[in-house]
């Protein structure tokens, strides 16, 4: 990239704050593409730094270009545009707010830090009318917060449910095709720069909640932050658990869910939740495998809208990262400003305890005359409608049946409950002796009838 072109255009000068998995890609096809970006920009990206923590590594960037300090970039008066993919939250954010506030236009991709404070960052994007963009936070390559800020801006969303994690989703497509081993998978979606550097953040839900408070946050325009979001992962899925949903033409997911639920006084509230989920064969979002994510919009004037492509990996993530860039820069050459953020409608977070779904429950019981009795009755008193029930004996190994008392597998899937009625259930069940282990307790979504 030049610093000077024939026509004499300003060059757009952008900084880049680490430059690990998406970084390296970012700064790549800025490179290989540095004359389509500048036509289609009106000018040509000129890279003043790159904050890297080993300045020592070759990374195919002029080393007069590495800096160890990110903070000396945010500010420089040829800087217009900072790029952000370093991740983690108390290091990024001053660094971000620093250049927002000395009216530097932020890219970034990371979910975390705008889970917490997308209000304080757009708050210093607005200071100076500068922009914020962050299209490679939520499902990588997959454009969907430029749709939800811009193009569904005059629809009025109401539900938004997606696979957003291409980790999980890896691991689970993995386990339930070829009953890989989990570590082994999830070791293989760190190799291939799927996993945050923590995968911790990937396989208990929290990247999935950041992205699930990001997109309810824009499209019901309130603010959720990722602790309000409900949140399992997926470590407590078993092999077992599989072979259940095969039994109902089922798969599972790990599924990010945000809707506006109507509360019993008639006023709305926002319910954003993240958790494995049944999901039918037949859904759209069952055939979604591997890396790939897939984001199911419902609106009042488009309908059902679905956005699908690869969720991570370093080269799809730039291409997000690359679009906002250009869209940055455009702005500065044009002074033209990314949509803003919008709050206005302030809903209320819904607790856990108003949302309800199906659920499919398998317990461990005696087999002997009254347990299925028993058992029912459990779900008759907290009000939970039984669908279908499902018992097959246990076989016990030749050496253990001397022992062993006969014992069955129960599974019941129930109507849709409460998630307090069933939560209700499921505590009286484990209290029965009758009933030895409650082994899995995993919602159906994706299921439109009652
Ligand atoms: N990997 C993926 O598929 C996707 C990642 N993201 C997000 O993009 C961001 C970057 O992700 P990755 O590139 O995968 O992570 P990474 O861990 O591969 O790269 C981060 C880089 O930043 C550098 N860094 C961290 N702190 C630094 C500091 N104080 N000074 C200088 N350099 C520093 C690290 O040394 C590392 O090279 C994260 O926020 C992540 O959540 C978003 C979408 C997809
Ligand atoms: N670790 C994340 C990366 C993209 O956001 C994921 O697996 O989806
Ligand atoms: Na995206």
């Amino acid at each position: 990239m030049s610093d000077a072109t024939a026509s004499g255009v300003r060059p757009v000068g952008v900084a880049v704050l680490g430059m690990g998995t998406v970084g390296t890609e970012v700064i790549r096809y800025m490179t290989e593409n540095a004359e389509a970006l500048a036509a289609r920009i009106g000018a040509p990206l000129a890279l003043r730094g790159v904050a890297v923590r080993d300045l020592t590594r070759d990374r195919g960037v002029d080393p007069e270009l590495l800096t160890a300090d990110p903070a000396s970039l945010v500010s420089r008066e040829d800087v217009d545009v900072v790029v952000e993919l370093m991740g983690g939250i108390d290091v990024p954010r001053p660094l971000l707010l620093e250049a927002l506030r000395h009216g530097k236009a932020v890219v970034t991709a990371n979910k975390a830090l705008l889970a917490e404070y997308t209000d304080e960052l757009a708050e210093a994007a607005d200071s100076t009318r500068t922009d914020l963009y962050f299209e490679a936070a939520v499902a990588g390559a997959i454009p969907v917060i430029g749709p939800l800020r811009r193009s569904m801006a005059g629809d009025q969303v109401e539900r938004v449910l997606g696979i957003v994690n291409g980790t999980t989703n890896y691991i689970l497509s993995a386990m339930g095709s070829t009953g890989a081993d989990y570590a082994e998978t999830l070791a293989e979606a760190s190799r291939l720069g799927y996993a945050e550097a923590d995968p911790t953040a990937d396989v208990e839900g929290y990247d999935a909640a950041a992205k699930a408070a990001i997109l309810a946050s824009i499209a019901f325009h309130s603010r959720v932050t990722a602790g309000d979001v409900y949140r399992e992962g997926i470590s407590r899925i078993s092999p077992d658990d599989f072979a259940s949903a095969r039994d109902m033409d089922c798969t599972i997911k790990l599924l990010a869910i945000c809707e506006k639920l109507q509360r019993e006084d008639g006023t709305e509230a926002v319910s954003a939740r993240v958790y494995p989920a049944l999901l039918p064969n037949t859904h759209p979002l069952a055939t979604v495998n591997g890396a790939f994510n897939a984001v199911v919009v419902e609106a009042e004037a488009a309908g059902r809208l679905m956005f699908y492509g690869q969720g991570a990996g370093g080269s799809p993530t730039a291409s997000a990262v690359l679009g906002d860039m250009v869209a940055a820069a455009r702005n500065k050459v044009d002074s033209g400003r990314a949509p803003g953020e919008s709050t206005y409608a302030a809903l209320p977070v819904a607790s856990m305890d108003e949302v309800s779904t199906r659920y499919h429950v398998r317990m461990r019981v005696a087999d002997k005359p009254g347990v299925l009795a028993l058992v029912a009755a459990e779900f008759s008193r907290h009000g939970v409608s039984i669908a279908q029930v499902r018992q097959t004996e246990v076989e016990f190994p030749e050496s253990e049946m001397d022992d062993a008392e006969p014992t069955a597998e129960l599974t019941v899937l129930t109507h849709r409950a409460s998630e307090r009625a069933l939560a209700d259930t499921v505590a009286a069940l484990s209290d029965q002796d009758a009933v030895s282990v409650i082994t899995s307790v995993i919602r159906l979504e994706g299921v439109d009838t009652e």
